[in-house]
């Protein structure tokens, strides 16, 4: 027979977000100014009491004389804690019922509001252990019962083990006077909760530190809300990106490591092997390499439009699924490039250097409008069909070449082929996407066919244009202004020097890659990629993935989901379906679509099932990746 488990529970900061006397101080006292100055005495004396720095006792009396509350205070206290229960506490209702008999509250709070909260999950109130207030005639609160057990020193230790429980006693809370009760030899095993509040002196006397109620579920596998505890997932956020994503993935309950700007690749395999999600912009390189040494990666997001640092076919043949942000940042880049051609065509950059040397230039020569110039653009995708719009409505005229047929936006005109684009141009544009294909698509030859004079802009990517042609053409004078934002070796952060031939050339805006670096774009950016990544881990969909074949699935309500990736080979569908009859499993829905490489099959079923089957699933030949999801 197993051994019987007994779950000891503190209360504040353990089974609610919050201190209860924090939140009845904020009831009590109307005045903010007191209230804060109040609170803060509140929470320190909270706290020296909690660390073990002054007998509890004194921390309780000490805060109740601030309080001055009232019993008509309690109701509204109540009210507000119902709110406040810990996120991991509520999902877990299924935990609460199934060991109804063996959960107990201990707390140095006061059962008048511990009772109704602890109720709402169904804790039986004979198993609530805690104070009670004294109150005077008007129903002052003027103390606490000063016979309880846990007004001693030890008490909840004294009162555990006044129950004399047979089997094992695992405590979970947030304080030392938590701890003392594993410390007094009383408990087995002692877990510090570290959902609402870390307290370090506490931590380091746990035998697990528990951030949530999922994780201690999950290490004594009991019955738990959710399949994978989410602070065992590992993000690993590099170059930058807004902290708004930070957020986003700590909301979730990820454990989440920054590191401000990009790693080289042996680096990066070091700080790879535990990471379930990786972050980047358009600098790190996700080599192969890379991949192999990452065994838990389950998504990797790219913050930004390209996505040729990231060795795709690999993560597709691994079950690692890539997302982007297509058009976040496509309006900063369309900005920033006619704000080039403006200020090119005007040779601004040479007359604010003259200017800044005390050179006063006033001439009008070779300085020319745009209206009415030819503007050529090189690959018409979110990015350069927008210029194309903003462009025209400058008095522009637009031609525009790309290798995939596109509807012309407005009057602009489609060349057939690049010869006919450059030879036709004043002012040539990129912005194809960076594929490998794409490497020095502008070269000698290219330069060669443009018009005397023309105007150049690069803000794609570094590979696509040859960079020694393009010194010859500006120092020869051909190329009258240009305009460069990639390059094919860019600094990996901002304290690295910034080398390039480029450097020095008249008429030449440089700019470190900035085209998607506004504040808006990033915000919006740290929107986007965040949730669909959530999203992924959360459901599985897969919606505006670039690598993964595309899946919207509905949400998941009284059933578990069973994930399937696998080589794109026949006959997989009828091997999972095979798993699930020998097991008389009942499917409920069933989702599945394929990439040329891979298959991937979302199931479904009810809840009630063996679960050597899921271990079935993961042998099916050709598998890559299989997870369950609840
Ligand atoms: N400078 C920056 O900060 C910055 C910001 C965002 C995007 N970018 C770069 O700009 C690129 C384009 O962005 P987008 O959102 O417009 O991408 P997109 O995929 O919507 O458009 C790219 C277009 O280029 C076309 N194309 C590809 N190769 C071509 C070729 N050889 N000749 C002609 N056309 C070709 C494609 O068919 C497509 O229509 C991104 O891939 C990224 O590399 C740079
Ligand atoms: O691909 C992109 O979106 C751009 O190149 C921007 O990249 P970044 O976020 O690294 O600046």
């Amino acid at each position: 027979m197993p051994t019987q488990k007994h779950f000891i529970i503190d209360f504040d900061s353990t089974f609610t977000k919050v201190e209860a006397l924090d939140v009845l101080c904020t009831i009590c006292i109307p005045d903010p100014e007191q209230r804060q100055q109040t609170l803060r005495e509140i929470q320190r004396l909270t706290d020296l009491g909690m660390e073990g720095e002054i007998p509890l006792t004194e921390s309780l009396e000490r805060r109740l004389a601030l309080l001055k509350a009232n019993r008509s205070h309690l109701a509204e206290l109540i009210r507000q804690l119902h709110g406040q229960v810990s996120e991991s506490f509520k999902h877990n209702k299924a935990f609460f019922d199934r060991f109804r008999d063996d959960i107990y509250i201990i707390s140095n709070g006061f059962k008048e509001f511990i009772v109704p909260i602890v109720q709402e999950l169904g804790v039986k109130p004979e198993n609530v252990f805690a104070n009670s207030f004294t109150y005077d005639a008007d129903g002052n609160i003027t103390g606490f019962d000063r016979d309880n057990v846990l007004t001693q020193n030890q008490g909840k230790g004294k009162q555990i083990q006044s129950l004399n429980l047979p089997g094992e006693i695992y405590v979970i809370g947030d304080g030392y006077t938590d701890y003392e009760i594993k410390g007094a030899g009383i408990a087995d095993k002692f877990y510090a909760f570290t959902e609402n509040v870390e307290r370090e002196s506490v931590m380091d006397k746990a035998d697990h530190v528990t951030p949530s109620l999922d994780e201690f579920l999950y290490v004594n596998n009991l019955p738990s809300a959710l399949s994978y505890p989410k602070n065992r997932i590992k993000v690993l956020v590099l170059e930058g990106i807004h902290d708004k994503a930070i957020q986003l993935f700590k909301n979730e309950g990820y454990q989440v490591e920054v590191v401000s700007g990009a790693l080289e690749e042996d680096e990066l395999c070091e700080r790879i092997h535990n990471v379930s999600i990786l972050c980047i912009r358009s600098k790190t390189q996700v080599t192969a390499k890379v991949l192999e040494n990452a065994s838990r990666l389950m998504a990797i997001g790219a913050f930004c439009i390209g996505t040729n640092q990231i060795d795709l076919a690999t993560c597709t043949e691994r079950g690692i699924i890539v997302f982007n942000a297509p058009y976040s940042n496509t309006r900063s880049v369309v900005e920033l490039a006619l704000g080039e051609i403006l200020l090119l065509s005007r040779g601004i950059v040479e007359k604010s250097n003259k200017l800044h040397q005390g050179i006063w230039d006033k001439s009008a020569a070779g300085a020319r409008e745009i209206r009415g110039k030819k503007l050529g653009i090189i690959g018409y995708g979110s990015i350069g069909s927008q210029l194309s719009v903003l462009a025209e409505s400058l008095g522009m005229e637009v031609y525009f070449y790309d290798i995939v047929d596109k509807l012309a936006l407005g009057n602009a005109k489609v060349c057939y082929s690049l010869s006919e684009l450059l030879a036709i141009s004043d002012i040539v544009t990129l912005h194809v996407d960076g594929r490998t294909e794409n490497k020095h698509l502008i070269g000698a030859q290219e330069f060669e066919k443009m018009k005397l004079g023309v105007l150049f802009l690069n803000l794609s990517r570094g590979h696509v244009v040859d960079l020694e042609a393009l010194t010859a053409n500006i120092q020869s004078g051909k190329i009258k202004g240009c305009a460069v934002d990639v390059f094919p070796y860019e600094p990996k952060n901002n304290e690295e020097l910034f080398q390039s031939e480029l450097r020095g050339l008249p008429n030449t805006l440089l700019t470190p890659h900035i085209g998607g670096s506004t504040e808006e774009a990033q915000e919006n950016i740290a929107q986007y990629v965040p949730s669909k990544m959530i999203d992924y881990i959360n459901t599985g969909g897969s919606y505006n993935s670039v690598n993964f074949p595309n899946l919207q699935l509905p949400e998941l309500r009284n059933a578990h989901r069973l994930i399937h990736v696998h080589r794109n080979v026949p006959g997989i569908l009828a091997k999972i379906n095979n798993v699930l009859a020998a097991h008389n499993i009942n499917i409920l829905g069933q989702y599945l679509k394929t990439n040329e490489t891979i298959g991937y099959v979302i199931t479904d079923v009810d809840t009630s099932y063996d679960r050597t089957m899921t271990r079935e699933l993961k042998q099916i030949p050709d598998t890559i990746k299989s997870r369950t999801l609840y």
